[in-house]
């Protein structure tokens, strides 16, 4: 492990024994509950949690929907930039001006940060009993948002935290998303919405993302919703495709 990862993760304790010597909601884990010798599986139940990734380019859209998708169909919507954005200005954070820097240079986070913050989220979410669709008998449904951005962290969260259900994958031009992303800019008081970051986060877009979508395009696990569009029209197709999601309706690719 490079030295900075093993810092990060010594920090946020993952050398110790990982999730298995963590308190976790009674009914949405796997049902170990001794600490040591046992096979490492997902901290969540696939049968009772559901996780739908939201990747696309940077401002194809993925959180306006999101937050349009949480008021049909009540999911808890995750977005990683923000968790590390708010990990970023906690006071007394270890990894404050590690992840400041990350962020204004486009590039992605080292994954055991990001994964113990959508961990932590994801539990915090559990433990607080939400009502509503989807949320009763230690259920829950999740929007993760801008994740995973690298195969590292696809295949972490996957095999150690909850298996995904779905990839929702906003698509558009390049040039539409610069244009949304320089336009959110004047106001946003981002330290990426410039020019400059917005050619570095494509690059890693290219490299590093797309490889990801790739990936679960092979698995049959991507819905491709054309992010085009009016805000209204793309999440009409989007809650078009979740709900077919939620029936079973939708179980392999889709491109609407
Ligand atoms: N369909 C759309 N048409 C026009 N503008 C849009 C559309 N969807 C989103 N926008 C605007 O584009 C900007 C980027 O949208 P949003 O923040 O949802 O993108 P994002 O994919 O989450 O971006 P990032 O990955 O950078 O966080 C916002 O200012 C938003 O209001
Ligand atoms: O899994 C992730 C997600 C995000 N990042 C970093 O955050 C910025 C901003 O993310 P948005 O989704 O656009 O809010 C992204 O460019 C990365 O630097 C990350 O490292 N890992």
């Amino acid at each position: 492990m490079p030295a900075i990862i093993d810092k990060i993760a010594e920090a946020l304790h993952l050398h110790k024994g990982h999730k298995h010597e963590e308190t976790k909601p009674a009914d949405t884990t796997s049902t170990e509950t001794s600490t040591v010798d046992k096979p490492k599986g997902p901290v969540f139940d696939f049968n009772k949690v559901t996780v739908l990734f939201v990747l696309g380019g940077p401002g194809a859209g993925k959180g306006t929907q999101c937050a349009n998708l949480v008021k049909d169909f009540d999911f808890c919507h995750l977005s990683a930039g923000d968790l590390l954005r708010a990990e970023q200005n906690r006071p007394g954070s270890t990894y404050g001006e590690m992840i400041r820097t990350y962020i204004k240079e486009g590039q992605v986070v080292p994954m055991e940060v990001t994964v113990k913050l959508l961990e932590d989220a994801m539990r915090a979410s559990l433990n607080e009993k939400k009502t509503g669709q989807g949320w009763e008998d230690g259920k829950g449904r999740f929007l993760v948002d801008g994740f995973p951005r690298k195969m590292d962290q696809a295949i972490k969260f996957d095999e150690e935290i909850c298996q995904s259900k779905m990839v929702l994958f906003f698509s558009t031009t390049e040039e539409e998303m610069t244009k949304r992303l320089l336009e959110r800019g004047k106001t946003s008081g981002r330290e990426d919405d410039n020019e400059e970051s917005v050619r570095k986060r494509f690059r890693t877009y290219k490299e590093q993302t797309m490889p990801v979508i790739e990936y679960y395009n092979k698995t049959g696990k991507v819905a491709e919703i054309d992010a085009s569009a009016s805000i209204d029209e793309v999440h009409e197709k989007a809650t078009q495709v979740v709900a077919k999601i939620f029936s079973g309706e939708v179980t392999h690719n889709t491109t609407t």
